[in-house]
């Protein structure tokens, strides 16, 4: 084996491992599959992935919530998996206000607690080594998480003594250790809020100060229909962000039109699209973006759940995408929420759009050229698929 495959392999996951865990199915709330695509799931991809649009606060295991309420003492509207996964989840197409509302479902029961935070972020990085994921780049809002330092303080909690700053902290040290204990690599974004401006540099200043322990780069997430011209907020963090080298991706196109795609890329010097899937109604657009290989984070089965996208997954967008061999990655989004898997998102790829495991290597590759590790890390993460993917030049003379 070459030395740089050898060392790749060690940091990202050997691939027995990854083999092993990639057929177990994964516990929990995620054995309540109550969609008809569930019934058809199995792993069409059994293979290293990427993943690099995944919310933790969209991740977190039913039972978790389950354990920290009954911990801190408090109520939930149900005490069972079953029950309150029934409560959470998004069955069928909705809104994006809608899907949003969900999270107030159980996000006073994580936020301002310690504990909690720290076990969200190791649990969520091994669900992803079972599902054969080696490098993910999960996002979250630290202001979400917080109960001090936040205004408003969110989720009705009144006021404790966490920080968004020690929320960040907490979440690299369950990421690093969820790392250390599950062989793969986990960065994270921190989210910006579409409807709290004020945040924002805020945000821009904690991507700063840990840059060097595992935050990568900046977001902005929520309701798409705030425009950030309004928002002066949003840009000067973004501004912030381009200034000190910060890597940037934008939820732009996802409900919102075309226009906020524009505005995200050149405004907000976006670098990758959140979702992106209105792009295709500006063609001028999207032939602009396809010259420039900008990167399309799709998430397939949150795209029809949140409304954004035709029910129909054979008119899905991305389909569009794959024929113009576009830079885009498949993810889950929140798979909380959606009962959802990245094996789902890839079998309803094959099933219903006519991908093929060429076009999985591909994407793959493709995600891992528009992830946000530095250059040397990235070009580990390359050689780690491409010898998975039996596509190694033979260096041996
Ligand atoms: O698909 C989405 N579109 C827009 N915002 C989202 C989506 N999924 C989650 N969030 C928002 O991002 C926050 C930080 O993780 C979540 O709390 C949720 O409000």
């Amino acid at each position: 084996m070459h030395i740089t495959v050898r060392l790749a392999a060690i940091r990202f996951g050997s691939p027995v491992l990854i083999s092993s865990l990639c057929s177990s199915r994964l516990q929990g709330s995620r054995r309540l599959f109550t969609m008809a695509e569930h019934s058809s799931e199995k792993v069409v991809f059994n293979k290293p992935k990427v993943e690099l649009h995944v919310h933790l606060d969209g991740a977190i295991r039913v039972q978790t919530i389950l354990d920290v309420a009954k911990r801190r003492g408090m109520s939930l509207p149900a005490n069972t998996v079953e029950r309150m996964t029934e409560i959470i989840i998004v069955q069928k197409p909705a809104t994006l206000t809608e899907f949003l509302g969900k999270f107030a479902e159980y996000m006073h029961v994580i936020a301002g607690d310690r504990e909690a935070i720290k076990r969200i972020a190791y649990e969520f990085v091994e669900d992803k080594a079972k599902e054969g994921v080696i490098y993910v780049e999960v996002r979250y809002s630290p202001h979400f998480l917080a109960n001090t330092k936040v205004d408003p303080i969110p989720w009705n909690q009144t006021e404790g003594d966490l920080s968004p700053d020690d929320v960040v902290h907490l979440v690299n040290t369950g990421l690093s250790e969820g790392e250390r204990a599950f062989n793969i690599k986990a960065r994270s974004i921190l989210c910006c809020m579409r409807h709290m401006p004020s945040w924002s540099m805020d945000v821009v200043e904690l991507c700063k100060k840990y840059r060097n322990e595992g935050v990568v780069a900046i977001d902005l997430a929520g309701d798409e229909s705030l425009n950030c011209e309004n928002y002066p907020g949003h840009r000067k963090a973004y501004e912030e962000a381009v200034n000190c080298g910060i890597h940037r991706t934008v939820h732009a196109g996802e409900v919102g039109p075309a226009s906020v795609v524009k505005e995200a890329v050149e405004v907000l010097k976006a670098e990758r699209i959140g979702h992106g899937y209105r792009t295709l109604e500006d063609q001028t657009l999207y032939k602009q973006l396809l010259a420039q290989k900008m990167h399309f984070e799709v998430c397939p089965i949150s795209s029809k759940l949140t409304g954004a996208c035709d029910p129909d997954f054979t008119k899905h967008p991305v389909i569009t995408f794959r024929k113009d061999k576009a830079n885009y990655s498949l993810n889950t989004d929140d798979p909380l929420i959606f009962n959802s898997t990245l094996h789902l998102d890839y079998s309803t790829a094959q099933k219903y759009m006519g991908f093929t495991e060429e076009e999985f290597k591909r994407l793959n590759i493709s995600s891992a050229e528009s992830c946000f590790l530095p250059a040397d890390e990235k070009e580990e993460l390359l050689n780690r698929l491409r010898e998975a993917y039996g596509m190694m030049e033979n260096t041996a003379f």
